[in-house]
C-alpha cells in the first residue's frame, strides 16, 4: 500500500541550488515528474528538497514543548474566533476543531502562524519563534519552487504562480504555518465512535507541504476511494495539492482528501508541522485552460467561506 506513494528526487531544485542557474529545461523535466506524480497519486513526498533536518527536528521539540505548557498559559495566545479576524492565527486547544462538519471533533491541538504576524508568540519557549520562523520561510522558497516546476509542466510560464503568490508572508496573503499536536492516548475509552486524529478534508488553499514525526497514522484517499496509509520517510517533505490548485488546473490535479487515524489503544503523542501556500487574498483565481469547469473564485472568500462551515 504505502509503495503507492511516490517518492521524487527534488534536489535538481533544491533550495542549495542557485534558482537562476537552473535552466527552464531542467526544471521541466523536474516539474514534468512531479505533475504526473500529483495526476496520477493523491500525494507525493519530496527528498533532498534542502531543507535541513536540524532545522526540522528543532522545530518539532519547540512545538512540542509550546504544547506542554499548562492549558492557561497557551490561552494567551489563542486564535480569535472569529474566522473573518485578519490575524486568524494561534493556538486552537483540543476539542474546537473538527476539520470534517460531519464527523466528532478532532482530538488535536494546534498553533499557526505566519511571517508577518508579530503577536502571540508564546516566549515561554525561548527559541520558539526564530526556528519556527526559519522554517516557515524555507518552507515558503520549496513551495514557490514546486509551482514554478508545476507552472513549467502545465505549459505556462515558469513565474506564472508567482505573481498570485508575491504576498507570502506578508498581512495580504493566508499563507500561514501550522504545528500540530495530537495527545497522547493513555484510555481509549475516551475516543468516540469515529474519532480521529484529523478528520477527512482537504486543504483550502494552494499547496501544503507536510513534516510529520515517526509515528505514523496520516492516511490519503485513493482515486478508488480507498485510504492509503502514509508511512513516515525520515528527511522527506509531503505534497498535497488543495483545493484552489485544483479550480487553477480545471481538475486535472484533484485535491488530496486526507486524514490522521488513531492507531488504537494506547499510543504516544504524534506531531506534524504543516506550511499551507496561498494565494495573495485579492487574486482571482480562474481555470487556467480557459474552461468554465469552475467559476472564478477571490482566493480570500473561497477560504473564509470554508472556515465558515469547518470552525
Ligand atoms: O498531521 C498530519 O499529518 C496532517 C495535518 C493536516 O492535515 C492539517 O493540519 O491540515
Ligand atoms: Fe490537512
Amino acid at each position: 500500500m504505502a509503495a503507492e506513494i511516490p517518492v521524487i528526487d527534488f534536489s535538481r531544485y533544491s533550495l542549495a541550488v542557485d534558482a537562476d542557474k537552473v535552466p527552464d529545461s531542467v526544471l521541466l523535466e523536474l516539474g514534468q515528474e512531479v505533475y504526473q506524480a500529483l495526476a496520477t497519486a493523491p500525494f507525493l513526498l519530496l527528498k533532498n528538497c534542502g531543507i535541513e533536518e536540524r532545522l526540522v527536528r528543532e522545530s518539532f521539540t519547540c512545538s512540542r514543548q509550546f504544547f506542554e505548557l499548562p492549558a492557561e498559559v497557551k490561552q494567551k495566545y489563542r486564535r480569535p474566533d472569529d474566522p473573518h479576524d485578519d490575524n486568524y492565527n494561534g493556538w486552537v486547544g483540543q476539542g474546537v476543531e473538527s476539520v470534517n462538519p460531519e464527523g466528532p471533533v478532532d482530538l488535536k491541538e494546534s498553533f499557526s502562524y505566519a511571517l508577518w504576524m508579530e503577536q502571540k508568540w508564546p516566549h515561554e519557549v525561548v527559541s520558539f519563534k526564530p526556528t519556527l520562523l526559519n522554517l516557515n520561510r524555507q518552507a515558503m522558497s520549496l513551495g514557490k519552487r514546486i509551482l514554478q516546476g508545476l507552472a513549467l509542466a502545465m505549459g505556462l510560464d515558469r513565474h506564472f504562480f508567482d505573481g498570485p503568490h508575491k504576498g507570502a508572508g506578508t498581512r495580504n496573503s493566508m499563507t500561514a504555518t501550522r504545528c500540530n499536536y495530537y495527545p497522547e492516548i493513555t484510555d481509549e475509552t475516551v475516543i468516540l465512535p469515529n474519532q480521529m486524529r484529523i478528520g477527512e478534508h482537504a486543504d483550502y488553499v494552494t499547496l501544503t507541504l507536510l513534516f510529520q514525526d515517526d509515528q505514523g497514522g496520516l492516511e490519503v484517499k485513493t482515486k478508488d476511494g480507498t485510504w492509503c496509509p502514509v508511512l513516515p520517510v525520515p528527511g522527506t517533505v509531503g505534497v498535497f495539492v488543495d483545493l484552489l490548485l485544483q479550480r487553477w488546473t480545471a481538475d486535472k490535479l484533484k485535491a488530496t482528501v486526507h486524514r490522521v487515524i488513531m492507531p488504537g489503544g494506547k499510543c504516544p503523542a504524534r506531531q506534524s508541522i504543516i506550511q499551507l501556500i496561498a494565494p495573495d487574498d485579492d487574486v482571482e483565481v480562474k481555470c487556467v485552460d480557459g474552461s468554465d469547469t469552475y467559476e472564478p473564485v477571490n482566493a480570500r472568500s473561497f477560504v473564509t467561506g470554508i472556515f465558515d462551515k469547518t470552525y
